[in-house]
């Protein structure tokens, strides 16, 4: 369990080939409801693609419990050793290869951060290759739904000039003292703090993930700033029944 609810899941393919994906995209999980009727739900790759592994590398979703839900109910009887069919990888929420931009703001909610996890090696080539600088603006409700986050933090560690990692608590903010008490947290939701970045239309590409009613928010906010559609690239997470 990577926080109350949400599971992360490692899979790998039953012909021992690992998954060839861009960081961003998603699989897709196909199952049946009780009726028989075929259906569908997507999820992020949260692996971070280690090629040294070879074949059977993982292929890796963070899946946050929807009561009631569905594939929800799949992934929580699913037991160590189970399969699952799927398919993919799809999807263009990705970093692009000639992105010349001097900034990446990387806003997420939940499990909308896991794409951010997988580029996590690209976004380290871009820091290395064109000092890109990266804001990672990550919304949770409490620090133990900060999924993810020492994994963060390191990299925001190993990167202080480049990788700013800034968690947003809703609801519950961080004891003094623990893990996540750092002078970078935020507490409110994420779309509150997009000003202190003066978002710049000269420099910035956005990445919206998550809520869908987030990623409205911040697309609005970042268009009124006078970011261009194209500088907004959003994945909202909406049941794709
Ligand atoms: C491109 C894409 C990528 C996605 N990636 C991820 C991912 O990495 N991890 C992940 O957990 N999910 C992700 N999702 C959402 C995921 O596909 C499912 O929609 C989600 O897991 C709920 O499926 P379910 O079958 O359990 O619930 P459903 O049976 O579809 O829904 C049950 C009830 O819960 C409501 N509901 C559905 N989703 C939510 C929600 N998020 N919060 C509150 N209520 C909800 C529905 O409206 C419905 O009333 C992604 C969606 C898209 C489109």
């Amino acid at each position: 369990m990577l926080a109350p609810a949400v599971g992360h899941y490692a899979f790998v393919r039953d012909d021992g080939q690992p998954l060839d994906f861009v960081p961003g995209q998603f699989i897709q999980v196909h199952f049946a409801y009780a009726d028989g009727t075929a259906t569908k739900r997507s999820y992020s790759l949260a692996t971070i693609h280690d090629h040294a592994m070879g074949p059977g590398e993982a292929v890796e979703i963070a899946v946050s419990y929807v009561p009631g839900g569905a594939a929800t109910a799949l992934f929580e009887s699913l037991e160590v050793g189970g399969r699952i069919d799927a398919s993919g990888p799809f999807g263009r929420f990705c970093l692009m290869p000639g992105d010349a931009n001097a900034r990446y703001l990387l806003i997420a909610t939940g499990t909308g951060v896991t794409p951010y996890r997988a580029m996590l090696p690209q976004l380290e080539a871009a820091i290395r290759d064109r000092g890109v600088q990266v804001v990672l603006l990550f919304g949770a409700r409490t620090p133990a739904e900060l999924l993810y986050g020492e994994e963060f933090r390191a990299f925001a560690d190993r990167h202080p000039e480049h990788f700013r990692f800034i968690p947003c608590f809703s609801r519950e903010l961080p004891a003094e003292g623990s893990a996540h008490a750092h002078a970078d947290v935020r507490h409110g939701y994420v779309q509150q703090f997009l000003p202190e970045f003066a978002p710049d239309p000269a420099g910035d590409i956005a990445y919206l993930c998550g809520n869908p009613n987030m990623v409205d928010a911040c697309f609005e906010a970042l268009k009124a700033d006078g970011l261009e559609v194209r500088q907004i690239r959003r994945e909202k997470y909406v049941s794709s029944k």
